[in-house]
């Protein structure tokens, strides 16, 4: 089946107008249907324009996908990342799938983190811990860090170092005192501008404060331990990781070793615990039934059927605040391509992801999500909203007020407010038919609510494990490479080449506008 073709169907399903709201009376077991819950986490789809006839061609269609060969493969460690030649066994780190020797080594992996861990902990010679890294070397250990602030006590100060404009590193040291700092450098390849360029700087700093022990404070964790030591750093003090690990697959490796040393190993297990859960749940259970498969395929209805280009993130939790940058790279780096593993046009793949938490969107971007111009067949944008139930701030009043708004924004984006409404309100004025539709609602514009029972490192695990598997099966339905990133290439290779123009004062062979650029630079 081409990539095109497998929308066919879905597409003349989606040529019916749908109410939403209407979708409650015709269907009275939408509840049962649409709602799914699994361990600490409760999934509505209600609020999707999905009937329930679309819902069966969307899995019937995952199914001739191969979608269950497909994850068959994934938990047997074969090459799903074709275009590498590579497994993808992120699940191995919690424990889940991998053959012998990976699990050998995970294990191995796990007990040095932790023995490591506790002896920084115990010995109290660090107090700070400086991370540095981008992408998916600094993404996932941010979210998660915040997360674990919920409920679980940061032991020493965690400070993150990512971009490579000296304000990130600046910021990171700032105050700190070299002598109670560890600098632990993360880079799956060490050949990143921006990771080599800030552990320079730390290193230097280091050396500025501590002399010759500057070693003693640097760490590295990496999959390319040879790049580590030609760049200084001891070999007793690099963690590695593997191949088989993507960038932003990896907070689950030693990636998160600043995590283990600030939030303690017992948190860390925790959060493994939890992703290990829906790695389970989403290899044993039927696709009907399956949490990352149902949330891929109203993914996959609103992008390829309805056609919407973008799907907002909106966590109602401040300690969730980066998840929607997280998927950014998650969601983005993974399945935003055109080109299909065959070497095909995939059509519409991966949309737009953004947002921010609420309620802080609702003052910014709210307005266009409810009223602005018609994107997507019922306009605005999906939207996934994700609360916390359990208040973990002590500020009951604060959090009812906090969900409140959560469940009122589903309601209001599925009910908006009619023309008619509108009119009644305003009564008897003169300006009524230019005031009266400015103020109306379209409505109708799908969401998915994601609810936590807790911010635990279990659900926390849980939660970001949901999203992986939700890439993975868009990913074979799109039938793209959802384990590679050949775009971000080019930009990397034509800055080394500017800046090595830039430092040689050699203007190179540049378009007009590139060149009046680096002019500019200069100065
Ligand atoms: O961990 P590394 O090798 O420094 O790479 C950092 C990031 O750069 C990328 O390769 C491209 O942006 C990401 O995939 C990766 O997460």
């Amino acid at each position: 089946m081409t990539t095109k073709s497998r929308f066919n169907v879905l597409e003349a399903l989606a040529e019916d107008e749908v109410s939403i709201s209407e979708l409650f009376e015709k269907e009275p077991d939408r509840l049962n249907r649409f709602v799914m819950r699994e361990g600490p986490l409760r999934v509505d789809f209600s609020k999707q324009a999905i009937p329930n006839t679309a819902l069966d061609a969307l899995l019937s269609m995952a199914a001739q996908c191969d979608l269950e060969e497909w994850r068959a493969k994934l938990f047997a460690g074969e090459a799903v990342n074709t275009s590498e030649d590579r497994a993808v066994l992120h699940m191995a780190l919690r424990g889940v799938g991998g053959a012998k020797d990976v699990q050998r080594d995970v294990s191995q992996m796990r007990q040095h983190m932790a023995a490591y861990a506790d002896e920084i902990r115990s010995d109290g010679k660090f107090k700070n811990i400086v991370h540095i890294g981008i992408g998916g070397s600094d993404l996932g250990p941010r979210l998660v860090s915040d997360g674990f602030e919920a409920c679980a006590e940061q032991s020493l100060t965690l400070r993150f170092a990512e971009n490579v404009d000296g304000a990130s590193i600046n910021d990171a040291v700032k105050g700190l005192d070299p002598a109670e700092t560890l600098v632990i450098i993360v880079s799956k390849s060490f050949g990143t501008q921006e990771t080599k360029m800030n552990g320079e700087s730390a290193r230097a700093w280091l050396t500025a404060g501590v002399g010759a022990a500057a070693g003693d404070h640097m760490l590295a964790v990496t999959a390319n331990r040879t790049r580590a030591i030609d760049f200084g750093i001891r070999e007793e003090n690099i963690f590695d990781f593997w191949d088989w690990v993507g960038g932003r697959y990896s907070v689950w490796s030693a990636v998160g070793l600043s995590l283990q040393i600030a939030y303690g190993p017992d948190v860390f297990s925790d959060f493994l615990e939890g992703a290990a859960a829906m790695d389970k749940h989403f290899r044993d259970q039927p696709l009907q039934e399956n949490l990352p498969v149902m949330m891929a395929l109203t993914g996959i209805w609103n992008r390829n059927c309805l056609n919407y280009s973008s799907l907002a993130v909106i966590p109602y939790s401040r300690r969730l605040r980066k998840l929607s940058a997280f998927l950014q790279q998650l969601e983005m780096e993974s399945n935003g391509k055109r080109i299909t593993r065959d070497g095909n046009e995939a059509g519409l793949t991966c949309p737009i992801i953004w947002g921010d938490e609420g309620t802080n969107g609702q003052h910014a971007f709210f307005q266009w999500l409810h009223q602005g111009p018609s994107e997507g067949k019922y306009g605005g944008a999906p939207v996934d909203f994700v609360a916390i139930l359990k208040d973990h701030e002590n500020r009951p009043d604060h959090h009812k007020a906090l969900l409140a708004n959560c469940f009122a924004q589903s309601e209001a984006l599925m009910l908006g407010k009619s023309e008619d409404a509108v009119r009644q309100e305003l009564g008897d004025r003169d300006d009524i038919d230019a005031l009266a539709p400015q103020k109306t609602f379209p409505g109708n514009r799908p969401s998915t609510t994601i609810t936590l029972d807790e911010l635990s490192p279990f659900a926390l695990g849980h939660l970001i494990a949901l999203y992986e598997h939700k890439v993975f099966v868009q990913g074979v339905i799109w039938n793209v490479n959802s384990f590679d990133q050949w775009g971000v290439e080019l930009g990397k290779v034509l800055a080394t080449t500017i800046l090595e123009e830039m430092n040689t004062d050699d203007p190179g062979n540049h378009d007009a506008s590139t060149t009046a650029l680096m002019g500019l630079a200069k100065t």
